[in-house]
């Protein structure tokens, strides 16, 4: 929804009614609303691109789907209502922070996070490197405003918040869920500008699927995560400075130097064919590197392994596994976080 508009606007979390105490057995689930096209809203049934992302409040997305009160206690919290490319680093930390305050409860069995598509992707994989606790946190969106014929934002929620108070999503990391399948945070990716079928994991495969009433899962991910994750945001009140450059024939240094000037401490590379960069982004980037600047070479192909190379760490360079550029980032600001030794962000690489 390129012409959707959209408030970047950080409001308050307002705290809602704690779940009923457990006067029946269902789980106690938190659905965080942050805007995107699941509450996105337009005047026209047929509308799926030009309406408004992050148009609908928390209470009505809810609302919607009554059949939820079924399968959980469900309250929410509005805690932004933006379209997902104005999600920023400080929403990321405001978000991770609430839902690391909320998991510490007694009275809160998941969390389901609805969020837009577009940056879906880069906050699951910052929740599943930054959450301390192994209950279930579901990751949600949609593709057609809620206002659309087929609307598919209510039956994910649904699914949602069914994975959300599952037992068997616990310990497995944050969890992206769209069109029937769970996705892990760390190999799921946006595939289609516009399809419903658009979250992928071609290399590595779903984590499992949501079929009529139940919840299967099939595979694991073999990436440190959750409770096993090093990174701790609690005290964190801005992330470091990590921009992406995108490699293309006949590129130039310049932007390699306007990154560095402008107070980036690392830069993804979204390289050609297997993390490659040209001789002319190679010398910008050695430049970066030699004033501390971490250089991460990803690839702009899509999928696929950037493999290391034995000349990567004398030049402060890293590679980033099959990180994507976008989570790549994510990655890297919070490897910042910890240290600026190039071996060592190597190794968060290698096992996040
Ligand atoms: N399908 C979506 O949610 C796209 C929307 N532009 C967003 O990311 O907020």
């Amino acid at each position: 929804a390129t012409a959707a508009t959209t408030s970047t606007t950080v409001s308050t979390v307002t705290p809602t009614t704690t779940p009923d105490k457990q006067t029946n057995h269902l789980p106690n689930i938190k659905i965080l609303a942050t805007g995107g096209t699941i509450a996105g809203s337009s005047s026209v049934n047929t509308d799926t691109t030009g309406y408004k992302a992050g148009a609908l409040g928390v209470e009505t997305l809810i609302n919607a789907v009554p059949e939820m009160k079924s399968i959980a206690n469900v309250s929410g919290e509005q805690v932004v209502n933006v379209g997902s490319p104005d999600v920023n680093n400080e929403i990321l930390l405001k978000l991770a922070k609430r839902t690391n305050e909320l998991l510490a409860r007694d009275d809160v069995d998941g969390i389901v996070i609805t969020h837009g598509t577009d940056t879906l992707e880069e906050t699951a994989y910052f929740l599943n490197l930054v959450v301390k606790s192994d209950k279930p946190v579901v990751v949600v969106g949609s593709m057609r405003p809620a206002t659309a014929i087929s609307a598919d934002g209510p039956f994910n929620l649904y699914n949602a918040v069914k994975v959300a108070g599952a037992p068997t999503s616990k310990g497995q990391g944050v969890l992206v869920l769209l069109n029937d399948r769970i996705g892990a945070a760390r190999y799921i990716t946006k595939t289609n500008t516009t399809a419903v079928d658009t979250f992928k994991s071609v290399e590595q495969g779903y984590l499992g699927a949501v079929v009529g009433d139940q919840v299967y899962y099939y595979n694991k991910s073999t990436h440190k995560h959750t409770t096993s994750s090093v990174f701790d945001i609690s005290n964190l009140t801005q992330l470091p400075q990590v921009d992406i450059l995108y490699e293309y024939q006949n590129n130039g240094r310049y932007l390699y130097d306007a990154a560095v000037a402008a107070g980036a401490k690392g830069i993804v590379v979204a390289g050609s064919g297997n993390g490659s960069l040209s001789k002319t982004s190679s010398e910008g980037a050695e430049a970066a590197g030699k004033k501390g600047v971490i250089i991460a070479r990803s690839t702009r192909v899509g999928s696929g392994v950037v493999s290391p190379s034995t000349t990567d760490a004398a030049s402060n360079f890293v590679s980033t596994d099959s990180l994507n550029p976008q989570k790549a980032r994510i990655l890297l600001m919070l490897a910042l976080t910890q240290t600026h030794d190039v071996n060592q962000i190597q190794t968060f690489f290698n096992e996040y």
